[in-house]
């Protein structure tokens, strides 16, 4: 699968002035919950009403959705507000009984995106839709996974696809729900830069009041779109209480959130920002000169660690330059996280040179 323009001609048939939104409860509760959520609903920014039918949660004995008995709530709430409609299909079978009652849109949830035998399911009960199908990212941060999932529905002729950000298990502990990673959707962007990309902040947080800020995130890194789950009275929800919005908040995260321009134009924009990309350039060479350096050092290490047959992982050396390297870059306003990772990623590349001649 190649990227192609093609790709978000579903997307920019729609002609917004503002981000794809798709909002609606974490799970359909009752008909009422349901309707009255998309009332709020009519009138505002979002495209796509979202609710759950079939909830896939991590123990048994939580809510688990009300099954097909939603789709018509769905059917009802098109009818009555007009907004098209969107729900999880997590098999075969979903996906019949969602094609039957017309839903417009359907994704797929992270953890069907894991498992290449129900993607292949879905995909081929989905064979040549017309529908909107969306793939959430894998648990875990594997984007060959992630794009495999896409492959195999574009294989079988869907050809309204796009992915959806939702975040990462991890078994650190961290502020958020699911880690975002944004790495890995950057990566995804370069290589299918026409995907649609669609960020679910709701999950990513795991809280209300951080959704604004990881959306307006989303949108700085070029996302097509939003998806928020929102629920009239959010506290008393069936499911995810603590991550969900109210209409009224969503109406106002969506009036306080900053679109942001792929490029501009100018001639002081466009040359101060040359020069500045300039200074990186000339920066960015002196930091691969450096990095070269130091593994000629290390690889001298190496080679005397070779000679007197000494281990090359050397613990205490390793702390004391990480402990120095974090206090330095403290001071210089780089994150400790950020120093890690780079040093990190330094000594295994240092490991590996020395390695070779150990080895050799
Ligand atoms: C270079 C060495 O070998 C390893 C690599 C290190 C580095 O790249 O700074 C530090 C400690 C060792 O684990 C060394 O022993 O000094």
């Amino acid at each position: 699968m190649e990227n192609s323009a093609e790709m978000r001609t579903w997307l920019d048939d729609l002609a917004l002035s503002h981000p794809l939104v798709i909002a609606g409860p974490c799970s359909a509760e009752t008909e009422d919950q349901v309707l009255s959520i998309a009332k709020a609903l009519k009138d505002t920014d979002v495209n796509y009403f979202r609710a759950g039918i079939w909830k896939p949660r991590t123990r048994p004995g939580n809510f688990e959705g009300v099954g097909a008995l939603g789709l018509k709530w769905l059917q009802k709430v098109k009818a009555e507000t007009g907004i098209k409609t969107a729900t999880e299909v997590a098999n075969k079978d979903h996906v019949k009984l969602a094609l039957e009652h017309d839903i417009d849109l359907l994704w797929i949830g992270a953890r069907s995106t894991v498992s290449p035998f129900i993607i292949q399911e879905i995909a081929d009960e989905l064979r040549g839709t017309d529908k909107i199908v969306l793939v959430k990212n894998p648990v875990n941060p594997d984007l060959s996974l992630w794009l495999g999932a896409i492959e195999r529905l574009y294989t079988a002729d869907i050809k309204k696809l796009g992915v959806i950000h939702r975040g990462f298990s991890t078994y650190e502990k961290t502020k958020y729900r699911n880690i975002p990673e944004w790495q890995l959707a950057i990566e995804l962007q370069q290589k299918f830069p026409d995907l649609p990309l669609i960020c679910d902040p709701s999950h990513i947080t795991g809280k209300r009041d951080m959704i604004f800020d990881v959306s307006q995130t989303a949108l700085d890194l070029n996302y097509d779109g939003l998806m928020i789950e929102t629920h009239t009275d959010p506290d008393n929800a069936w499911s995810d209480a603590a991550q969900q919005v109210t209409p009224t908040a969503l109406v106002q995260m969506m009036t306080d959130l900053r679109m942001r321009k792929e490029t501009a134009a100018g001639e002081d924009y466009v040359n101060k920002l040359a020069n500045l990309r300039t200074q990186i350039d000339v920066i960015d060479n002196q930091l691969i000169e450096t990095l070269g350096k130091r593994m000629k050092v290390a690889k001298e290490i190496g080679a005397l660690k070779k000679t007197k047959n000494v281990a090359v992982l050397q613990n205490n050396r390793w702390n004391e330059i990480l402990g120095k390297m974090i206090l330095e870059g403290e001071q210089r306003g780089l994150s400790e996280e950020f120093v890690l990772k780079m040093f990190k990623a330094i000594h295994q590349e240092s490991i590996n040179h020395q390695e070779k001649i150990l080895k050799s």
